[in-house]
């Protein structure tokens, strides 16, 4: 009964301390206590992460909590081996104890609990065998086994697991054939063969021919292409072949057009100009709303010299070329005002509303220095990019004095105005599950930058870059910006992103743009600006002032207050935070790739989504009753 829960309880916190000291031992409902969840009188919750427990885990503790399904004890300094009656609790569906000092064997027992849906044991000291057992427990969805001191795999077999992680132990052999779907860096950082890693012939250790699973089908998949592979090349070929000598004619088009190409957007003899009497693009910049004129007129103006989106074919002019059909009506944006959104690193944004509702936000680059043909090479690869993450760019024009970029509007403005803007009464309150969505989506956004090749980076991610729709839906926006103005142009603010080793700031690699994005996600989780502003106040950045409160073991402090009233998500936002403080590591070796960090956002979006199996089991179709999970 709940009595004996709260004996297991009290033991608990004199065996292993922490801050279940601050558990009021007066109140006698140990439900109350802060970590502890109840259900029918009975403890069936214990979420006690990142809370400075330490030693051993003796019996008579979490082992005598015989109705709990979750039980978090991660991010702890706890040690030696499992308690051998934690066998008792056989409703456990959720162990998360990751991130402790566990050491020896897998415990059998552990094969027992058959309920189990999601095990965490990463980054402890077991060692031995990642033992068969494993294979009886059917419900098991997720098994993170990284960062430990493993040995073995072999003959492993969880056809239902959906995610998995071995990396980063002493593993040897080869991959077992289940596990061959898994991406490769479920197994990195142990001296495995075989699929999805290299092919296991060839080291004379572990053949996939003769591996312990007996694959033999992938062994000879990996030897011979297929004909429809074969096919599948040569017309690959062929479509490069045409696509170059399309490029090499577009090329010698443009070479024998340059001598026009100098003209620019004020000098474009547009009647709709001088019926509507507007003054030079040059002019704007100080005038802003209420002068007259609007740079989406320019825009509009540049581009309806052939009414085609193209400007000046014939006419001298150049063009404002569009990456994808363009989305509104010329003539309409024709007549649209524009307002200053603001002035950033590159230049000033507009917004410019249409007569139909529909916006634009326009950019206008300052501190170009780079060459038009550089230029128009670089937002070309810029304009390719299309991701449900990222403010896709529509258009750009480019002259001597001008060069616009043309996006789509995002209504909610930044994640920066939302985090710190309007801070009083009528605001929004940004609960976990949006802070969560927006952190994946960014991180989505960024790791398909990535994906696009080892030198693809952002180079300016922070708050004020991450647009928001009216759903909260994330969109990375100034993608490759960095690469296109001077150095001089990059103020201060942007020096809290700012991984230590980036001395260039066109010049910024992956590892810094996930540094970057680290100092971002403290940012949601904690509301602070992570600019000088912040490091005047507290002597240290915002990456610091985290890192030394966590290590004083208060980690709960450093968390937003409008975050800490959704307490039943804390374990997902110490998780968030040590992703956080991994991803703002000093050194750019030791911080994960983006692919990692979605992941990682994924896997903690989704446990706060069904991590917990409420009261009510849910009823399929045939009036059965399941378990979420
Ligand atoms: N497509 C867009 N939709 C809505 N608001 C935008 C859009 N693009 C920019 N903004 C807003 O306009 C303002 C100025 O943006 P801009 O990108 O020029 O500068 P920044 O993001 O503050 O700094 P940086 O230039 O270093 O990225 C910002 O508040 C930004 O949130």
């Amino acid at each position: 009964d709940l009595t004996s829960d709260r004996a297991a309880l009290l033991a608990l916190r004199s065996a292993v301390g922490g801050r279940t000291l601050l558990w009021s031992t007066t109140q006698q409902n140990p439900c109350q206590w802060a970590g502890v969840q109840c259900e029918n009188d009975r403890v069936t919750a214990l979420r006690l992460p990142g809370v400075s427990l330490s030693g051993q885990l003796p019996t008579g503790t979490v082992g005598n909590l015989i109705h709990l399904r979750t039980l978090s004890l991660r991010f702890n300094s706890l040690s030696g081996f499992l308690p051998p009656d934690l066998a008792s609790c056989t409703d456990l569906r959720n162990l998360y104890l990751q991130g402790n000092d566990f050491s020896g064997p897998l415990p059998d027992f552990l094969f027992g609990l058959r309920d189990l849906v999601r095990l965490n044991l990463a980054g402890n000291n077991f060692s031995g065998e990642i033992s068969t057992g494993f294979n009886n427990l059917t419900r098991l969805r997720t098994l993170y086994l990284e960062n430990n001191q493993f040995t073995g795999i072999s003959g492993l077999q969880l056809p239902n697991i959906e995610q998995f992680n071995v990396s980063f132990n002493r593993l040897k052999g080869s991959v077992p054939a289940s596990l061959q779907s898994m991406p490769a860096t479920a197994f990195t950082g142990n001296l495995l063969c075989g699929q999805p890693l290299d092919s296991c012939s060839g080291n004379g250790t572990s053949p996939a021919t003769s591996g312990s699973e007996g694959n033999n089908n992938s062994g000879t998949k990996k030897n011979g292409l297929s004909g429809g592979a074969i096919a599948g090349i040569v017309i690959g070929s062929i479509l490069g072949f045409l696509l170059l000598l399309v490029i090499l004619l577009f090329l010698c088009r443009k070479k024998s057009s340059k001598k026009t190409s100098s003209v620019d957007i004020a000098a474009i003899k547009n009647p709709e100009m001088e019926i509507l009497g507007e003054k030079p693009i040059g002019e704007v910049e100080n005038g802003g709303l209420g002068n007259g004129y609007s740079v989406a007129v320019a825009a509009a103006a540049a581009m309806t010299a052939n009414g085609k989106g193209e400007v000046g074919n014939g006419g001298g002019a150049k063009k404002l070329v569009f990456f994808r059909n363009a989305v509104f009506d010329l003539e309409v944006l024709l007549r649209a005002s524009a307002e200053v959104l603001g002035k950033g690193t590159f230049g000033t944004a507009y917004k410019a509303v249409l007569e139909v509702g529909t916006a634009v936000a326009v950019k206008r680059l300052k501190d170009v220095t780079i060459s038009e043909r550089e230029f128009r090479e670089k937002i070309e690869l810029v304009g390719a990019m299309d991701h449900v993450n990222l403010v896709p760019l529509r258009a750009y024009y480019y002259s001597r004095e001008e060069k616009l970029l043309v996006y789509d509007y995002m209504p909610m403005g930044s994640l920066s105005a939302l985090l710190h803007g309007n801070k009083g009464a009528g605001r929004t309150p940004l609960n976990w599950e949006i802070r969560s969505g927006i952190a994946l989506g960014a991180a989505r956004g960024i790791e398909y930058l990535h994906s696009q090749g080892p030198n693809v980076s952002h180079g300016n991610i922070k708050s004020s870059n991450i647009l928001l729709t009216k759903s909260y839906k994330a969109h990375v926006s100034d993608f490759g910006l960095a690469h296109l103005v001077g150095p001089s142009s990059t103020p201060n603010r942007v020096a809290g992103y700012r991984a230590p080793e980036v001395t260039d700031p066109r010049k910024v690699s992956q590892k810094a743009d996930v540094y970057s994005f680290g100092v971002l996600l403290l940012e949601l989780l904690t509301g602070k600006v992570p600019t000088h502003a912040f490091l005047n106040e507290d002597g240290v950045d915002l990456p610091r002032w985290v890192q030394s409160i966590v290590r004083e073991e208060w980690t709960s402090e450093v968390f937003d207050l409008e975050l800490l009233r959704y307490q039943n998500v804390e374990e997902e936002m110490v998780q968030l935070l040590q992703l956080a403080i991994d991803c703002t590591a000093q050194y750019p070796d030791k911080r994960p790739s983006m692919s990692e960090v979605t992941r990682r956002i994924e896997d903690l979006c989704h446990s706060s989504l069904r991590d917990d199996e409420g009261p009510q089991p849910l009823l399929v179709h045939d009036g059965s009753p399941r378990h979420a999970g």
